[in-house]
This record gives C-alpha cells, sequence and structure tokens, in this order.
C-alpha cells in the first residue's frame, strides 16, 4: 500500500458545485464538493456509475463540456512559488498555459486518444514543444523516449503510429505523453478499463513508479475501490453528486463510517485475499432532479433511522482524518432517534 510524504497543499476545493443544464431544467450533478489535495498525494475518487466522479474532476481541470456549468465554488491552485489561483474564473487562454505543465488528465477512453495519424514521437514534439517553444525537437525526442522507457516501452516506438501498438502499450504512451511537460496534477479518470486486469495491473504499478520518480500528484478516478485501496493515500467516496466520505484509505476501507461506502467496500473483491461471495448494493441511486429531502442513501441504507429521511447529513469530521456524511456519526444526534442497531454507536 502507498504510503508517501506528502508536501503543502497543491490544491484546494471549496463547495464546488457543477449543474447540466438541460431542457428538463438544471441537474446538480456535483454538490458543493469540498478536499484539498497535497503534493505528492494519491487520492483515490470512487462511487457507483452516474454519482458525478467524471463532472467533479473535469470540473476541477476547467475541462467539463457544454451542458455542464460550474455554479459555484473555488479551485485553488497553489503554485510552487507561492502563488495561489483561482481556477474557476480563468479564461481558456489562460487556462492553456497550465494543461499540460500544470494540470494533465488521461480520461476514459484514453486509447483512442491519440491522434492516429501521426507517430508517437511527433505527438511528443508537438506537446512539449507548444509548452517550451524554445526545446528543440532532438530535445523533446530525448524527454519522450525517457519517459516512455520509465513506463516500460522501447524508445524505438517513438516511430510508430498508435495502430501499430497494443491497446495497453497505447494506454502508457497516453499515460507518458500527459506527464510530459511535469505537471503537478494527473487527474486519470478509469484509465484502465479497456484492458485486461493483468495489464491494469502493469500500468497501474508503472503509474506508481512514476509517480515515486517525477513526484505528481494524481485524483484517481474509478467505482472500483479495491484497486484504489492499493494506489491511494487518500479516499473520496461520492454517492449522488456528493463526498459522502473522505479519508485515509486504509482507514475508510479498514473501519467505513458512512454505510454507502461499507456497501462499496463489500461489493468488491479484496486483491490479496480469498474470493468470497460478493454482494452487489441493493436498490439504485436516487434521480438527481428529484433528490429526497434527507440523506440521498437513506432509502439504500440498512441502517437508515427516522432522521435519515428528513435531513440531509453535512460532512462533519468524526474521526482522526476522516470526514463523513452520515447521521449515525454526528455528535449532536439524538441518541433515541436511532434504532436498536446502531445505538451507542455515533461517534
Ligand atoms: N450531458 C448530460 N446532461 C445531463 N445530465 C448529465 C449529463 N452528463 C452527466 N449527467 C448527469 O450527471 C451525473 C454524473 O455523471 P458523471 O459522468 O459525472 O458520473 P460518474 O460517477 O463519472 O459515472 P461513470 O462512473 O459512469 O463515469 C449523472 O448521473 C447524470 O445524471
Amino acid at each position: 500500500m502507498p504510503r508517501r510524504d506528502v508536501g503543502e497543499v497543491l490544491l484546494d476545493v471549496q463547495d464546488l458545485s457543477v449543474d447540466y443544464l438541460t431542457l428538463n431544467g438544471a441537474v446538480r450533478a456535483v454538490s458543493n464538493a469540498s478536499f484539498t489535495l497535497r503534493r505528492g498525494e494519491i487520492l483515490g475518487l470512487a462511487g457507483e456509475s452516474g454519482s458525478g466522479k467524471s463532472t467533479l474532476t473535469t470540473a476541477l481541470l476547467r475541462l467539463q463540456r457544454s451542458p455542464a456549468v460550474t455554479v459555484g465554488g473555488t479551485v485553488l491552485y497553489h503554485g510552487e512559488d507561492g502563488s495561489v489561483l483561482d481556477l474557476v474564473p480563468r479564461t481558456d487562454k489562460e487556462l492553456r498555459r497550465l494543461r499540460w505543465s500544470s494540470l494533465a488528465i488521461v480520461m476514459q477512453s484514453a486509447m483512442d486518444a491519440l491522434n492516429p495519424v501521426k507517430r508517437l514521437g511527433a505527438q511528443f514534439v508537438d506537446v512539449l514543444r507548444e509548452h517550451d517553444p524554445r526545446m528543440t525537437t532532438k530535445e523533446a525526442l530525448r524527454r519522450a523516449g525517457d519517459l516512455l522507457t520509465l513506463s516500460g516501452i522501447p524508445r524505438d516506438r517513438l516511430d510508430s503510429f498508435p495502430h501499430e501498438m497494443s491497446g495497453g502499450m497505447r494506454q502508457r504512451s497516453l499515460i507518458s505523453l500527459a506527464l510530459a511537460c511535469d505537471p503537478d496534477l494527473v487527474v486519470m479518470d478509469e484509465p484502465t478499463t479497456a484492458v485486461d486486469v493483468v495489464m491494469q495491473r502493469t500500468i497501474m504499478s508503472q503509474v506508481l513508479r512514476l509517480q515515486r520518480e517525477l513526484g505528481f500528484s494524481i485524483i484517481f478516478v474509478t467505482h472500483d475501490l479495491s484497486l484504489l485501496l492499493e494506489l491511494s493515500d487518500r479516499l473520496a467516496i461520492m454517492y449522488a453528486g456528493k463526498i459522502v466520505e473522505i479519508g485515509p484509505a486504509e482507514e475508510l476501507y479498514r473501519r467505513p463510517r458512512h454505510p454507502y461506502t461499507k456497501a462499496l467496500r463489500d461489493s468488491f473483491p479484496p486483491l490479496h485475499a480469498p474470493l468470497v461471495e460478493m454482494h452487489g448494493i441493493p436498490g439504485s441511486a436516487p434521480d438527481l432532479r428529484n433528490l429526497p429531502a434527507g440523506c440521498a442513501f437513506a432509502d439504500r441504507c440498512p441502517e437508515a433511522f427516522d432522521l435519515c429521511g428528513t435531513q440531509r447529513p453535512p460532512l462533519v469530521a468524526v474521526g482522526d482524518q476522516v470526514d463523513a456524511a452520515c447521521h449515525l456519526h454526528h455528535a449532536d444526534r439524538e441518541p433515541d432517534a436511532a434504532p436498536e442497531s446502531v445505538k451507542g454507536r455515533a461517534a
């Protein structure tokens, strides 16, 4: 399990909300997301399909496409020189300067993101020279070759077209390309969904090696909690557009405070343990257009009690470095409001 020495705060996200403006009205896909990410830290973002993971990460980097609109909040980017920049109000031109060189992303459909009619080397040269026009082609190719080698890809692949490489190799090339300009943060949104499990493991161990070598921070998105546990320093769990629990990865896995975190954990086989019967989470996530008044997970929650149906629980500290949005853990909760099964468990 990775435990890195993490540095200063790199990203400070406060109350970020994102709507999809549809013909039937606005859909709040991310609601008041707040968290920080430190230099060199790996934050895993997990949650079922539709919970808002991709919307959150694209909004962080201001890469969301219409009809998605950031409707509130700040994303403070702390530069190495001590500067602090809120990414939310930045113009495209200002953001272009930061992309690749400070903030990079490897998307879900990563394997199709390489230009099919350009050799791999030329694609590196384009990216590197756009950000540093003084760099010669020779220097850019040398850097590209170094990065490919670090990813376990032979340097001579710089002469290949994407279709001449396997899926796994294309994927690793793309991750190397994202690292070309030495970014501070790389967002990886399900970067290994299209490859088999063995290749997934190979790619992930290479990502970890690159991270140790180069020191960038990662926000890693997947619905696979066991994979995230292997990778991440901290985990953030999303449900119906909200972060419902966030904290050190091992702690969340070992002792989930939110019943949704627990249900998600129990629906994935652990990577290094004997296989046991897995249970999916019964029911389905609520319609974001019609969220219940209380906790969005209440009608699927085995531990819900009266308050859960009427009041939305805020995300609050529930333990050492762990925040959760669950009435079970609110100190000011009326003990008698909980069912017998959960009495005495509240923090
Ligand atoms: N173009 C769109 N128009 C309206 N609503 C959308 C649109 N795209 C996404 N949404 C809404 O935003 C919610 C969050 O979607 P998002 O893709 O961020 O979830 P996710 O957690 O990344 O899912 P997945 O794991 O399947 O990628 C969805 O439940 C959906 O209701």
